[in-house]
């Protein structure tokens, strides 16, 4: 045990390296690890709390509470931060940081969804070794309850699969660890291993729920491959989806997963999850709610949308789509009242560097070489911000995540919010731990009536 002033030390130390992630990789058990890490962020906010509970971070405008909250700084999340200009960066690597450390599948290059979920559960790059214990973890908990099955299999097939994910999400808080040890009256510094323990047992259930969606909706009938404990994450979903033998787009669904796990905790499904867990309930509710969030098509279901708006210009425009074209069909959706899916950004103000690395991935492979629907994502990309700028209203007039739908062969496009699914539970599941760990309390703002607002103003 760290006293409370070594502790503060190796706080401070941690604050102070951008790189503090690659410089703490050890051969330890990622709960091992954890057990290390927590109580130096637990010192941390201990001495924010006693040092500057008082420091003012912001005033609020009216602007901000009948615009969203847009630009308030109100919550604590631990494993991301997003710059308006830079994007993402987690616990202070950017993608291209992440690209070079984190380790990927044997045999593959691209980042895996586990490497990225212990890097934001501990802030630390793994070992390729420690990165193939936690793959070999989720397989082995990645089969699910019969009857989650059956419910699954009762589904109608015209049920969006959104829904189906989020109601078997739901249905696997039946054996919720958070759940029943809270029965039994479990203390509080209990409360983050029952959740990790949650967290994992549900990350390692997505693929099959998510794979089993996909099967009952586009192939019903069709036999679902089996987990194979000597594969990945990805490796397993891919199987099960039946495009294990694409091993492009096995590591484009790798590296798609893994960019998507987290977007700091403003965005409405991560914050979703962490409101909705702040009341205790377990990461399965929690993640229920956040998945329909994420079904939303200014959110997630955007990518939906994306590849759909897509498929409808292809089909109105034929083949040979010029420039000009996108830009009169860009102009025809505007002056119809709808939103260019996939451009414009709650904190963004450049293009999401998730899509410019998305988008890499697909040119440094020859086999995609003249895909029509990735020439149409770029030549889109190529004129849509001058439009959006024309246009002026968004402030953000560049593509975001999800314009890159479409870039695979993958045509199923109410299927796509689904994958997000599968990956930002990296990162909403993450904060439940850190919050579960760092004692975060009830979330509770004050809202206003606009009688009350006005009478506030008056009194100023
Ligand atoms: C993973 C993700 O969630 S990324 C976002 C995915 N969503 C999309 O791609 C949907 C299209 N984009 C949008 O609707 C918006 O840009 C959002 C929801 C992402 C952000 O919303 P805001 O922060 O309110 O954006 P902003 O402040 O720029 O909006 C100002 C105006 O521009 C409009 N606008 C913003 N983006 C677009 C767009 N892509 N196309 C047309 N108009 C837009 C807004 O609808 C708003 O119009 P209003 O004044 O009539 O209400
Ligand atoms: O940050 C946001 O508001 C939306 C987004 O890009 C994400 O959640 O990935």
């Amino acid at each position: 045990m760290l006293s409370r002033t070594a502790l503060s030390r190796q706080a401070a130390s941690l604050r102070r390296s951008s790189l503090f992630a690659q410089r703490f990789a050890s051969t330890k058990s990622l709960r091992d690890t954890l057990q290390e890490v927590i109580p130096v962020k637990q010192e941390q906010l201990r001495k924010l709390k006693s040092e500057h509970g008082q420091t003012v971070v912001g005033d609020v405008k009216v602007d901000n509470i009948i615009g969203g909250m847009r630009g308030l700084k109100a919550m604590l999340w631990e494993a991301s931060v997003l710059d308006p200009i830079e994007g993402i960066r987690f616990h202070g690597l950017s993608i291209p940081d992440c690209q070079k450390v984190l380790p990927a599948a044997p045999g593959g290059k691209e980042i895996i969804p586990e490497s990225m979920l212990w890097l934001l559960l501990t802030g630390q790059v793994p070992t390729p070794e420690q990165t193939q214990a936690l793959s070999r973890e989720l397989a082995e908990k990645g089969d699910l309850p019969k009857f989650v099955e059956q419910l699954i299999d009762s589904f109608p097939r015209t049920l969006h699969p959104m829904t189906q994910l989020g109601m078997a999400v739901a249905a696997l808080n039946h054996d919720s660890s958070f759940q029943a040890a809270y029965e039994r009256g479990m203390k509080k510094p209990e409360y983050w291993t029952h959740t990790l323990e949650d967290c994992i047992n549900l990350i390692a259930r997505l693929p099959a729920l998510a794979a089993r969606i996909y099967r009952n909706v586009y192939n019903p009938g069709t036999e679902l491959a089996t987990i194979d404990k000597n594969l990945d994450l990805v490796g397993n979903y891919s199987n099960m989806l039946g495009y294990g033998d694409n091993h492009s787009l096995t590591e484009y669904l790798r590296l798609y997963i893994a960019l998507h796990g987290d977007h700091e905790g403003g965005n409405a499904s991560a914050h979703t999850a962490h409101l909705v867990n702040s009341t205790l309930s377990d990461p399965y509710l929690s993640y229920s709610a956040a998945l329909f969030a994420l079904a939303g098509p200014l959110h997630g279901l955007a990518n939906q949308e994306v590849l759909r708006w897509q498929l409808a210009m292809q089909k109105e425009l034929g083949d040979n789509i010029t420039h000009e074209d996108i830009k009169a069909y860009l102009w025809k959706t505007l002056k119809s009242g709808q939103v260019v899916p996939g451009y414009g950004h709650g904190v963004l103000r450049n293009p999401d560097p998730r899509f410019i690395a998305l988008q890499e991935f697909c040119d440094s492979r020859p086999e995609l070489k003249g895909s029509p629907i990735i020439d149409l994502v770029n030549k889109t990309f190529q004129v849509a911000p001058d439009v959006l700028k024309e246009h002026g209203k968004t402030k953000n007039p560049y593509p975001n995540v999800d314009a890159t739908s479409g870039m695979f062969s993958f045509v199923e496009f109410k299927y796509y919010t689904v994958i997000f699914g599968v990956s930002r539970a990296l990162g909403a599941l993450t904060q439940l731990v850190w919050a579960r760990a760092l004692g975060l309390p009830l979330e509770r703002p004050k809202s206003m009536s606009m009688d009350a607002l006005e009478k506030f103003i008056k009194n100023q």
